[in-house]
């Protein structure tokens, strides 16, 4: 019911609705916080108080629109009464459109677009409407479907640039029968959700041409236009519906001058003023019942806007304009540009196609309408026949017409006019009833009225007995004529009259059945043509279904072909998996191995070690021995301090014996000082320590016999000296022994250090420090196998990763597969369906059509026949007629004397009282009249 209301209250006329934005700076700075718009409390109407300069006249400057919204109006506001009745009207399958008219820097991108288009306060229409789109479609039945494509485009200087690809710059306007007026090639995004949209329109919004003038900042130089398709498709009955949704924010409308543009920016302020102009042409023809042309073609601005300026489309203007001083001018042309723009009328209509159950009706009330028009012509025809009427020819009747003169003109013209109302009547109801029948661009059937059609299913006419068909006016009417035939015995000229009136309102009936009757052949030739449609339709639908089966076929053939390229990967998985385990197997075995071995480096490093601490321990013997050497050398040398001591002992012996020498005692002497020379030397010499330190704590020991103790006996001096011979070698063979244990000590002590500086881990160095052979060939032994086992281990691995690598990519290809034959089936099937369900019912519609059009055309012949016949039987009506109607004449020249004759005779029978029989024989002729 909202709906029919809304269609009715929108079909007519472009609404506009007019805002002022606050002063800005510049003006602020010119002319104060003045302002030269007063409001009206009824928010309808606003008046410019104007200037000198302005030309405005006290009369002229209050201007009415729809709604004008102060300085103060909130985003929300504008957009609630201006905007979304209209996006309201999209949904219901009307095109729509918004479009913001005004001077540059008066608010049109902050009305269409607003500061920002994400913050709910702040945002203008274009995302407001996006925004009530998705909540109106998550709000509604799921048994509709949706798809809304996006577009962005810019007319700059006269070219057509895409928005969403700036590749695209001169795009052209092609209009086609199913999609109206679109621009060629324009970028078309899907999208699902709002934040897609911002996220295109952002995207569009830095593609745009933009440049700053003296009088904004970011003045838009193009016009840009935001267009929305949204499509229904009804999954319960197959009916769809989509609207087009037009958002344009216009280039300013600007005074070159007071933009102090130049170069680049002159050359656009040209262009913008030029498509502007072309726009206020194309209002002023819309608008002007003289002008027949409208120049849409003169811009691509206007050509785009076609539908929305007096066509197809629920329409809005918004204009924008400045309330300073400043800028009145700009701002009265702005309101008179609104001012015109508001009478445009636009048409508009729910684009949508039929569903199969509404296809039905609509035929099946022709099909009523016309049998019941047909049992109309033939009763009339009957009805002309046996009253022994002449059907007069048209030429004829406009003969008669002319003769009655404007009596019957006013008849005919009445009835024209009661026709017409009523046509007009049923007209309306057909528009209010849009949301049911449409004739759309789809098929355009001529729906009878609806009033017409229930009479029609009401009457249920039997064919035989055509008197029921009558209407009470007809009826009383036949019975009129048929009463003023009977009384033709009165046969005066006002009857005469009558009878004639009465013929040719007869004759009018029927040349009106006749047109009528013509109407319904038109009506069965515009069904034949359309039966043509729709067998060209269908025909293209059978191209399409065999297309579709093609496609089909191929796409079961790839999902064939990918259900064994699954099986394939599935077997590939299997032996991938296989291989899996067996490598996980050996992979199981080498780290058996792996520890193994570890194991065994383990155990070789323990040897290791042991072999250190056993090295260790013989070190320690070494030092032991070392020192114990040393002990047996201190020990000797004590024992060579007592030797010497005991020598001593012998030497003062010998010198308290008087009877050695003094040469002898010299001798002793120097030789006992070289051997003390000699050991202390060869101390001096030696390294060991315990020697030296023996001689630095000896030092002091004076080893050099008293000169005066020196007696000794020759034998006893040669024993000396033997002794001491014998004691020098023994010294000597000690020293070698000492110097032999010292080396042995020194390597010991390199040995134990090296050893000590050895770490855990470096087995091979430990290796290399062992002398034993067998560890070295153990060493070696353990480095092959385990360079070995590592080489073994290190293939393994990367098999494994390849392996594992393969079964990822062919996991990751089984399961694109899968994908794609899981998305790609459910949705070829899915579309399958649907084209299969659209394919059956158009085959329903087509076998039914073809049978209606059969039986039509048989019905035509029939009734051709049936016209002929009644032609044929009329011409012999009309010569019966003019027989009759000489022999009326005959009978009323015979009448007349007979009323002599009568007048006569009842003179003679006021007199006689004798019955004339003629009477009786004239009465018998008119009822015979009336039989045949
Ligand atoms: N109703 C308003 N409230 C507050 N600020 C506004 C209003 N209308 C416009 N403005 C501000 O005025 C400046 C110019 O507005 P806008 O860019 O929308 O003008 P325009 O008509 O699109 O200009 P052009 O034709 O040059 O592109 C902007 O800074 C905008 O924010």
């Amino acid at each position: 019911m909202e709906d029919k209301k809304e269609a009715q209250s929108d079909s007519g006329n472009v609404k506009v609705v007019c805002r002022f934005r606050p002063v800005n700076q510049s003006e602020l700075s010119k002319n104060g916080e003045e302002q030269i718009c007063q409001f009206s409390d009824n928010q309808k109407s606003v008046t410019i108080l104007c200037s000198k300069n302005s030309g405005g006249s006290a009369g002229s400057n209050k201007f009415t629109f729809d709604r004008v919204f102060d300085t103060q109006v909130t985003q929300r506001e504008v957009y609630e009464k201006a905007a979304k009745p209209i996006i309201e009207g999209v949904l219901k399958g009307f095109n729509g459109t918004v479009f913001a008219y005004g001077q540059t820097g008066s608010g049109k991108t902050h009305t269409m677009q607003g500061p920002d288009i994400e913050d709910l306060e702040q945002q203008g229409i274009v995302p407001r409407m996006v925004r009530t789109i998705f909540n109106r479609i998550n709000s509604l039945d799921d048994n509709v479907e949706y798809t809304i494509k996006v577009s962005m485009a810019e007319i700059y200087m006269e070219k057509i640039k895409d928005l969403l690809d700036p590749t695209k710059v001169n795009l052209k306007i092609k209009k086609d029968k199913d999609r109206g007026i679109y621009v060629q090639d324009l970028t078309e995004q899907y999208i699902a959700s709002e934040t897609d949209v911002y996220d295109i329109m952002k995207v569009g919004n830095d593609n745009r041409t933009v440049a700053s003038t003296q009088m904004n900042d970011a003045s838009s130089r193009s016009h840009s236009i935001f267009i929305m398709n949204i499509a229904q498709n009804n999954l319960d009955d197959h009916s769809s519906k989509s609207g087009n949704l037009y958002l344009v924010d216009l280039a300013g409308s600007e005074k070159v001058a007071k933009t102090n543009v130049r170069g680049t920016q002159l050359e656009e302020a040209k262009g913008i003023n030029q498509s502007l102009s072309t726009l206020g042409k194309v209002i002023h023809a819309l608008t002007d019942k003289k002008t027949t042309h409208v120049p849409y073609r003169e811009s691509k601005l206007t050509r785009i806007l076609t539908e929305s300026l007096g066509g197809n489309a629920k329409t809005c203007l918004i204009i924008t304009c400045s309330p300073s001083p400043y800028n009145e001018l700009e701002t009265i042309s702005t309101l008179r540009f609104g001012t015109a723009a508001r009478n445009i009328k636009n048409k508009p209509k729910v684009n949508r196609e039929y569903t199969v159950a509404e296809l039905k009706l609509i035929v099946s009330k022709k099909d009523k309408l016309i049998s019941a028009l047909r049992k109309r012509i033939l009763f009339l025809e009957n009805f002309i026949k046996e009253n022994g009427l002449e059907v007069p020819s048209d030429e004829t009747l406009k003969e008669l017409a002319k003769k009655l003169g404007p009596e019957v003109d006013k008849i005919i013209q009445e009835e024209q006019e009661m026709n017409d109302e009523e046509e007009k009547e049923n007209s309306e109801e057909e528009k209010n009833d849009e949301e049911k029948i449409d004739t759309g661009d789809y098929v355009e059937f001529d729906i009878p009225p609806q009033e017409q059609l229930e009479d029609l299913e009401e009457s249920k006419i039997d064919e035989d007995d055509s008197n029921n068909f009558i209407d009470e006016e007809q009826k009383e009417k036949a019975q009129k004529f048929l009463q003023l035939v009977e009384s033709n015995t009165g046969n005066s000229s006002e009857t005469q009259a009558k009878i004639l009136e009465e013929y040719l309102k007869a004759q009018k009936l029927l040349t009106q059945e006749r047109e009528k009757c013509q109407n319904q052949v038109d009506l069965i030739s515009n069904l034949q043509e359309d039966q043509q449609i729709f067998q060209s339709k269908i025909q293209k639908l059978s191209l399409v279904k065999e297309d579709f089966d093609n496609y089909k076929e191929a796409t079961e053939q790839k999902v064939n072909e990918l259900k064994e390229e699954t099986e394939d990967a599935k077997n590939e998985l299997e032996i991938t998996n296989a291989k899996m385990t067996k490598v996980e197997r050996e992979l199981a075995e080498i780290k058996k191995l792996y520890v193994t071995a570890k194991a065994k480096v383990e155990r070789y490093e323990e040897k290791g070690t042991e072999f250190m601490i056993d090295e260790s321990k013989q070190n320690k013997e070494f030092r032991k021995e070392v020192i114990e050497g040393d002990e047996v050398i201190r020990m000797e040398i004590k024992a060579l301090h007592d030797q010497i001591a005991e020598r001593d002992q012998l030497l003062n012996q010998i010198q308290q014996n008087p009877d050695v020498s003094s040469d002898l005692k010299a001798i002793i002497e120097e030789s006992q000082h070289k051997l003390f020379e000699q050991e202390k030397q060869a101390m001096a010499d030696s390294d060991n320590p315990l020697l030296k330190k023996f001689l630095i704590e000896g030092g002091d020991i004076d080893l050099v016999p008293k000169q005066d103790s020196c007696y000794l006996a020759p034998s006893d001096v040669e024993r000396i000296i033997a002794k001491q011979k014998e004691d020098q070698k023994l010294l000597s063979k000690k020293k070698k022994k000492v110097s032999k244990l010292k080396k042995e000590n020194s390597a010991l002590q390199a040995k134990v250090a090296s050893l000590a500086n050895i770490e855990k881990s470096d087995l091979e160095a430990i290796a290399d420090a062992m002398a034993e052979d067998k560890l070295e060939d153990i060493k070696e032994e353990f480095t092959n196998e385990k360079e070995k086992i590592m080489e073994s281990l290190q293939n393994r691995i990367e098999k494994v990763l390849q392996l594992e690598m393969e079964i990822d990519i062919h996991q990751e290809q089984y399961a694109k597969l899968r994908d794609i034959v899981d998305s790609d089936h459910t949705g070829k099937t899915k579309i399958m369906l649907n084209y299969e369900k659209n394919i059956e019912s158009l085959n329903l519609i087509y076998q039914q059509t073809a049978g209606e059009l059969a039986a039509m055309k048989v019905e035509m012949k029939v009734s051709q026949k049936q016209v002929k016949s009644l032609t044929k039987k009329l011409e012999k009506t009309k010569t019966d007629l003019k027989k009759k109607s000489d022999e009326n004449k005959n009978l009323r020249r015979i009448a007349s004397k007979l009323r002599d004759a009568v007048e006569n005779e009842n003179f003679v029978h006021q007199r006689n009282t004798v019955v004339n029989p003629h009477h009786r024989t004239l009465r018998k002729v008119i009822k015979k009249t009336k039989k045949f």
